[in-house]
């Protein structure tokens, strides 16, 4: 996937471009990871008992929306262990024996991180019940009458589990795991930290103001404020004249009305919801496949992406009817609510 194929406010899809930047920005240590200091107090804790007693840490289910650190996380879990890591994702995983083959090989102590856990395959789900408990997994050998189960011994490994979607993890498997860390959107000092960080190490002498500008608009997602910065040195590549190693508040805000990423960080998706809820349906309530088809996406993208973001910002509310606009939304669209009017016309 190339650049000009990302949504700029999506934190669920990068391109190989970014991938590499991401690569090369990803902090290495807990103590280098900004923010979540719940998560990584409790991560410390957890390495710290493991190192002490020389076993291998509890496994790890780190679950949260897209974009906030959870590779990262995972990636910072095998170097604060010194050991190595395997990685892996649930969509690759679509047999048991899949699943079988990565386990097999592991070394003893490795770090296995499977992201997406919720979408491997059920008949991998349930083997990984035994291996996360036992370091054994039964395999089959044969068909039908003749079948036979051969178990099989594993190195110990510590799982460390990513999911957007912790609800549809079957409760069996998510009770194995020794630590849930539930990662939450960051504030914006914190992503203003994000931000002065990858600038220093790009090189990129960003303002102050500026660097806050970009923090107020990225989603809560260090992911979103990384690519808004790519896209910002870009504009000052072009048009900031000199060496464009430079960005003041002036090319924040021209390069992110370019991109359509307005003051709250809502992107043309964003608004096109909000619009559906609005006009179309006064307000609503409107139910989230009525949403997804009114705009043309994916139900899951507009669940996993859109919807958290559009409640935290408190645009919208969730009732069991389905999604309500609140007064702060027709406020930010410049509309007036049917119910306002009502009321001024029962004076
Ligand atoms: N706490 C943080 N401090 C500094 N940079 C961060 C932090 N969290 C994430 N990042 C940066 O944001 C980018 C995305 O992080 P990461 O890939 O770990 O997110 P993720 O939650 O695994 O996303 P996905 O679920 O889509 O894989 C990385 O470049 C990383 O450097």
């Amino acid at each position: 996937m190339s650049d000009a194929d990302i949504d700029l406010t999506n934190p669920d899809l990068a391109s190989e471009a970014e991938l590499a930047f991401e690569g090369a920005l990803r902090p290495r240590s807990l103590s280098e990871f900004v923010g979540q200091a719940r998560v990584r107090g409790q991560m410390q804790l957890l390495l710290t008992a493991a190192a002490m007693q020389q076993r291998t840490p509890d496994h790890i289910l780190l679950a949260g929306p897209p974009g906030l650190g959870k590779t990262t996380l995972a990636m910072i879990v095998a170097h604060e262990s010194g050991r190595p890591l395997r990685m892996s994702s649930g969509p690759a995983i679509q047999h048991a024996g899949d699943l079988a083959a990565i386990l097999s090989s592991l070394v003893p102590g490795e770090v296995l991180f499977i992201d997406e856990i919720h979408r491997m395959a059920r008949s991998a789900e349930e083997m990984l019940y035994l291996a996360m408990e036992d370091f054994r997994i039964d395999i089959m050998v044969g068909k039908g009458a003749g079948a036979t189960s051969v178990p099989l011994d594993l190195s110990p490994f510590t799982l460390v589990g990513a999911t957007t979607r912790a609800g549809l993890l079957p409760n069996p498997l998510r009770d194995r795991f020794g630590f849930t860390a539930h990662l939450e959107f960051y504030a914006e000092s914190e992503l203003q930290q994000v931000l002065t960080r990858a600038a220093r190490m790009m090189g990129f002498d960003v303002d102050a103001e500026a660097i806050d500008e970009i923090a107020g608009r990225c989603r809560g997602t260090p992911r979103i404020a990384n690519r808004l910065l790519r896209r910002v040195r870009d504009y000052a590549l072009v048009h900031g004249g000199g060496d464009g190693t430079h960005a003041d508040l002036g090319s924040v805000k021209a390069a992110l009305e370019l991109y359509d990423v307005d003051p709250l960080g809502l992107d043309r998706l964003d608004r096109a919801v909000m619009q559906i809820i609005l006009t179309r349906f006064g307000g609503g309530p409107v139910g989230l496949n009525t949403l997804a088809v009114s705009v043309g996406e994916e139900a899951e993208t507009i669940e996993a992406v859109v919807e958290p973001f559009l409640v935290r910002i408190g645009l919208i509310t969730r009732t069991p009817r389905g999604r309500v606009a609140t007064r702060e939304a027709w406020e930010h669209f410049g509309l007036s609510s049917p119910s306002a009017e009502a009321q001024l016309d029962g004076l």
